[in-house]
């Protein structure tokens, strides 16, 4: 069907609001230069009548009559002599004048001396890297001058560069990783450490950009953000490259801030997370932001590695289904997951055959949280166990369109130990905490284009969504509220956000909630029809390989296959809470 074009009105709305503010500064600036005069006369006389009356204030009462007098006497004596009110009128105004003029020193024209030393030097150092031998009209070149090859630039009340553009001969090898880390490098350097830059290469126009970024907001709290239901707010960044600001309260205050902003379900393109970082870094707090966060919508199994008991907090709260620590438990609960997620999936699958709607029990979003689960593959390994990871398999490749979303976080170091499975498919990525250009890259699939900060702080990092830019990411404070080291008013923000305590006293080992909200639909046996389904639902065959991880797809898919093949000869049904409990304990 072909589209109707917008009513001309709506779709050049926003080109008629943008000329209608440029006429109207325009008209503002013109209005402003002709009546300059006139505003300083004005500006001048307010001057002088204050100046006046301060004069009056001061002096004692007793002897403000004489001083009127003599005020009243000199206006007399004008108004007889002759011309004596044009005269006065003339004078006052030039007194005006004089006095309303503009008193802020003018801004000098062009860098100060130690300004025009830094572009100097900034110059100076940049010749080896952009002058070659044959170039005929060099730009850069031993005793050169820097003003033809930096247009712009802008310092702050220290001295210090915050702002340049820099041109550079067309032959620098701009489109080369390297070749652009090494100038970035040198900047960075020369401009003063300690501050984080931001470099745009325009590689059409041969220019490159450096901004001084200011540093993320580091006391904001967790509070319930303003998002729909299946956004998860990571963290904070610039706003130079988003566009969508969160209002934000911060105690008293209240701010616009710019989110990265992450959209799991049915319809996003990154349905799953990993995390990583060095220990310290702030993993656990992310995920203990992005758990509360789901809890808004849906349900929540927690894995915890770290076994620090930092997700206590959450235990037996609605909606937590599971916080497991233990490896029996963290086998039964993956298991159980797996097993919702395909039937979350056949029961979709049959409502869409029969032409039905979804049903309710496949549309609540089901969260599975892993913190390190490296930890159980090395204790899983030791005791010739299954991997439980192995069992994220099917909540990886078919939770997008059963609403299951997986978050991992775990340590760089570590990373090696996570499935293929766990690589391929969380297209989010997010990196904490002090990490090389290298290991940033190896975890998001590109650079960052900012420079390391010397002092990172507590869950500082970046955020890369599927293939899209690469962000700074500062994670909202959401520490364990049980940890004493906690402040009082993050503690407070966490202790606010926890749901209510569920009705049943659950212990830790218990996974509730299969029995309590996951609706059961009868013992779902996978038919033939079924099993056909699954084997061929649709994932990404090839996946944004992120990581230097270099295994393809296919192993996922023929072990999937196996899986599926096993699968079919077990039922579909959510394993029996009291079961996994005997078990975990
Ligand atoms: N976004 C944040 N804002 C403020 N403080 C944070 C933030 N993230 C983490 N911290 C603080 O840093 C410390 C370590 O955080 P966290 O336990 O989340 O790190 P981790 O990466 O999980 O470390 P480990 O793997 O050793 O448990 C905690 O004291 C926590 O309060």
């Amino acid at each position: 069907m072909a589209r109707r074009p917008l009513p001309r009105i709506l779709s050049n709305r926003g080109v008629h609001l943008a000329r209608s503010r440029e006429l109207a500064r325009t008209a503002a600036d013109s209005a402003t230069d002709v009546l300059h005069p006139l505003i300083t006369i004005v500006r001048g006389l307010r001057r002088l009548a204050s100046a006046g009356r301060r004069r009056l204030a001061d002096t004692p009462k007793d002897r403000r009559g004489t001083l009127l007098f003599l005020v009243a006497s000199v206006i007399l004596v004008v108004l007889l002599l002759p011309y004596g009110p044009l005269l006065a009128v003339v004078t006052l105004m030039a007194a005006a004048a004089w006095q309303g003029r503009d008193r802020a020193p003018a801004a000098p024209d062009g860098p100060d001396e130690s300004q025009t030393q830094r572009l100097k030097s900034l110059y100076d150092a940049l010749v080896p890297y952009f002058s070659s031998a044959g170039d005929p009209d060099p730009l850069y070149t031993h005793g050169g001058s820097w003003e033809k090859a930096f247009p712009a630039y802008e310092f702050d009340g220290t001295g210090r560069i915050t702002h340049l553009v820099l041109t550079y001969p067309a032959y620098y090898t701009d489109g080369e990783a390297e070749s652009r880390a090494r100038i970035e490098h040198l900047l960075a350097a020369k401009s003063g450490r300690g501050r984080e830059y931001h470099f745009a290469w325009d590689e059409e126009g041969n220019q490159l950009t450096v901004q001084v970024l200011a540093p993320l907001p580091t006391d904001i709290a967790a509070q319930r953000f303003v998002t729909s239901p299946g956004e998860t707010v990571l963290g904070f960044t610039d706003p130079t490259q988003v566009r969508r600001t969160l209002p934000l309260t911060h105690g008293e205050e209240q701010r616009d801030v710019p989110p990265v902003v992450w959209r799991t379900g049915v319809r996003s393109t990154e349905p799953h997370l990993l995390a990583a970082g060095q220990p310290g870094s702030g993993t656990s707090t992310l995920l203990r932001s992005v758990a509360l966060q789901a809890l808004r919508h849906g349900d929540v199994v927690i894995v915890d590695g770290g076994g620090t008991g930092e997700y206590a907090c959450l235990t037996g709260r609605e909606g937590v289904l599971a916080v497991e620590c233990g490896l029996a438990g963290v086998s039964e609960s993956l298991r159980w997951a797996a097993h919702e997620t395909e039937r979350r999936l056949i029961a979709a699958n049959r409502a869409h055959q029969a032409g039905d709607p979804p049903p309710d029990d496949t549309k609540r979003p089901l969260w599975i949280l892993l913190d390190r689960p490296s930890a159980f593959t090395h204790l899983a390994a030791a005791d010739g166990r299954e991997d439980p990871q192995s069992l994220l398999q099917v909540p990886l490749r078919h939770g997008r369109p059963a609403n299951v979303t997986v978050v991992v976080a775990d340590q760089l170091d570590s990373l090696e130990t996570l499935s293929d499975a766990v690589r391929q498919h969380t297209r989010a990525r997010v990196v904490l905490g002090p990490a090389t250009s290298e290991q940033v890259k190896a975890v998001l699939g590109a650079p960052p284009h900012t420079t390391p900060l010397d002092h990172t702080p507590s869950g500082r990092g970046y955020a890369r969504l599927g293939a899209g830019p690469v962000h700074r990411l500062q994670v909202p404070a959401t520490p364990n509220p049980y940890d004493d080291t906690t402040s009082a008013d993050h503690r407070q923000a966490v202790l606010d956000l926890l749901p209510a305590r569920s009705a049943q006293n659950h212990t830790r080992t218990e996974p509730t909630q299969p029995e309590r909200k996951v609706p059961e639909p009868g013992p779902v046996r996978r038919t033939p029809a079924d099993a056909e389904f699954l084997g061929k639902h649709s994932v990404e065959k090839k996946p944004v390989d992120l990581t230097a991880t270099d295994k393809t797809a296919t192993d996922t898919n023929a072990a999937d296959a196996a899986d599926a093949a096993d699968a079919d000869k077990a039922p579909l049904k959510p394993v029996p809470a009291k079961a996994a409990a005997t078990e975990s304990s």
